[in-house]
């Protein structure tokens, strides 16, 4: 099942073409990763999906709907790029994961059973009376990613996730969005930076720089004239264990 379909996209800010002619689908369970250079349209391409951005050209529709009626239906998850927090946030953990039942019509108990059930699934049920800001970033991350979970949305869109956490944080939290993946049958699409590494990890990598260069599995993105075509020629590409390339495990560099 289709869960998101983006056709012939295309977006203008200020008379700039910041992405064009984007064609792409979503199936329901699927782990998507948008890679590209810094200003390629990732987090441009995150916004038009969500109806933050209007197309010049084209049309999206998520969960079969228009963007900003399937928004409405609240089933719709979003973890922005990570902004860093002040010192004297005044929010605990639990009152973080709490925000994201602030549109909900229910029962506070009910609220509080639910926020407490992700913070559990997110392993950081110790931490509910700890203030947010004194977690580590991994841990803030695992709260915020409670925070979208906690509405029970179909599919999750995060915006640079791993950014600011530490290499094996970052695998445990990759292990993690499959494991919702394989309990909850969650659909994500997410912004990263790490190509090395979410090729591991994702169903399909969507390779972006102003067009979509590249749709389609991790083991056929990795090549380099798939690479260089995203990210330019200049791209030196260092592959530490060249038959990965056919295999699982892809340890790449660039320089
Ligand atoms: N509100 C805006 N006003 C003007 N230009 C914008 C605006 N939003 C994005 N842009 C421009 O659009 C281009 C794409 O930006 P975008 O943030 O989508 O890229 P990105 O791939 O997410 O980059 P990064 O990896 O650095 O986060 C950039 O050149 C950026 O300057």
């Amino acid at each position: 099942m289709k869960i998101l379909e983006v056709n012939d996209l295309s977006v203008r800010i200020n008379e700039r073409t910041i992405i064009e002619n984007i064609t792409f689908s979503v199936e329901k369970g699927e782990i998507i990763a948008i890679v590209g250079p810094n200003g390629g349209g990732k987090t441009t391409l995150i916004k038009s999906i969500l109806g933050f951005i209007q197309p010049y050209k084209g049309y999206i529709k998520l969960l079969g709907k228009p963007p900003g009626e399937a928004v409405k239906t609240g089933k719709i998850g979003y973890l922005p790029q990570k902004s860093s927090v002040p010192k004297d946030f005044p929010f605990s953990v639990l009152d973080v994961v709490m925000l994201g039942l602030i549109n909900k019509k229910i029962p506070k108990e009910k609220k509080l059973k639910k926020a407490r059930e992700y913070l559990k699934y997110v392993g950081m049920e110790r931490f509910e009376n700890k203030p947010y800001s004194s977690l580590s970033g991994g841990q803030q991350q695992r709260v915020s990613i409670a925070r979208v979970l906690v509405s029970d949305p179909e599919i999750i869109f995060l915006d640079e996730p791993s950014t600011g956490i530490d290499v094996v944080a970052q695998e445990s939290f990759y292990d993690f969005l499959q494991r919702l993946k394989k309990e909850k049958n969650m659909t994500i699409v997410m912004v990263s930076h790490d190509i090395g590494v979410v090729g591991r990890f994702v169903d399909k990598v969507a390779g972006l720089n102003r067009f979509l260069h590249f749709y389609g599995h991790p083991k056929e993105f990795f090549k380099k004239e798939v690479l260089e075509n995203i990210y330019g020629a200049e791209v030196e590409l260092i592959i530490h264990s060249p038959e990965c390339v056919a295999c699982e495990h892809f340890h790449i560099d660039f320089k």
